[in-house]
């Protein structure tokens, strides 16, 4: 299987007054195509800090990633700002949508900065994105007349506009009720059943029990890592109840 991301020995540290506290240290962590990963941890032990640095978007102090066979240390900020836009999706806790825009235009604005496409295209694409993930009727709303569900779909369609290689998701489902949490898995859970990899840090076991690996990380370093057998829709209460378990056994 190909390696789509290849971490090796990163170690970034954060400057608190004059002290620099490390926050990730000496972490190597591979991620394959397609593949689905989760992170796990306590609070502060560095999961989003990982996903950061595995996406180009923070600098590392050393050590080395490795995206698609080329070394993100050769980029400046412009060209990973612009591998971020075209091979990279990114979901956040709170969507990053523009309050002046309405949601079909928030869906579109990255990929209208990219010239090489043209408009009516983008518009097409973007509005066969919103009826998959079922919000087609949502394209002139504002985006403070959604629901956080609705509001997380459309943060799922911007980004798929790039047809990413990898996902990154920062508890997509961090603020949604559960009945809200389960259907973005499910989406994103499809999404990743068509090829794309997916890497989410999560601190629900439900969660994480959808993906097929998980990382558990303290303090740090990644400290155990956990396979979980091809998901289906029976056997959900049976893997949450192992990641339970391992985060019991290892005390996270
Ligand atoms: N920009 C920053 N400046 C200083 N310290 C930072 C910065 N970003 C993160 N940290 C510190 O790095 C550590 C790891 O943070 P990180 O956000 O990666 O943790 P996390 O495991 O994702 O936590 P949580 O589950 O609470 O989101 C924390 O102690 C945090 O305070």
């Amino acid at each position: 299987m190909q390696k789509i991301i290849i971490a090796e020995k990163i170690m970034k540290s954060f400057s608190v007054g004059n002290e620099r506290h490390p926050v990730l240290k000496d972490v190597s962590v591979d991620i394959n195509e397609g593949e689905f990963v989760s992170i796990m941890g306590p609070s502060g032990s560095g999961k989003s800090t990982l996903l950061y640095a595995l996406s180009g978007m923070d600098h590392i102090d050393s050590g080395k990633v490795t995206f698609n066979g080329s070394d993100l240390s050769v980029f400046n900020d412009k060209e990973l700002a612009d591998i971020r836009r075209t091979k990279m999706g990114f979901i956040f806790q709170q969507p990053t949508l523009l309050k002046n825009l309405n949601i079909l235009d928030n869906i579109i604005l990255p990929a209208m900065r990219d010239n090489r496409k043209n408009n009516e295209n983008i518009i097409k694409q973007a509005k066969a994105i919103m009826t998959r993930v079922g919000i087609a009727e949502l394209e002139k709303r504002d985006i403070t007349q959604v629901s956080g569900g609705q509001l997380q779909r459309a943060g799922i369609c911007r980004a798929l506009m790039s047809h990413p290689t990898i996902i990154f998701g920062d508890e997509p489902t961090g603020a949604l009720n559960s009945k809200s949490a389960q259907e973005i898995m499910n989406i994103i859970s499809e999404i990743n059943a068509e090829g794309t990899a997916v890497m989410l840090v999560t601190h629900d076991p439900k969660v994480a029990a959808r993906t097929e690996r998980i990382l558990f990380m303290r303090d740090g370093m990644i400290v155990s890592e956990m396979h979980l057998e091809k998901f289906t829709n029976t056997n959900m209460d049976d893997r949450t109840n192992k990641v339970t378990a391992k985060m019991r056994e290892i005390g996270i």
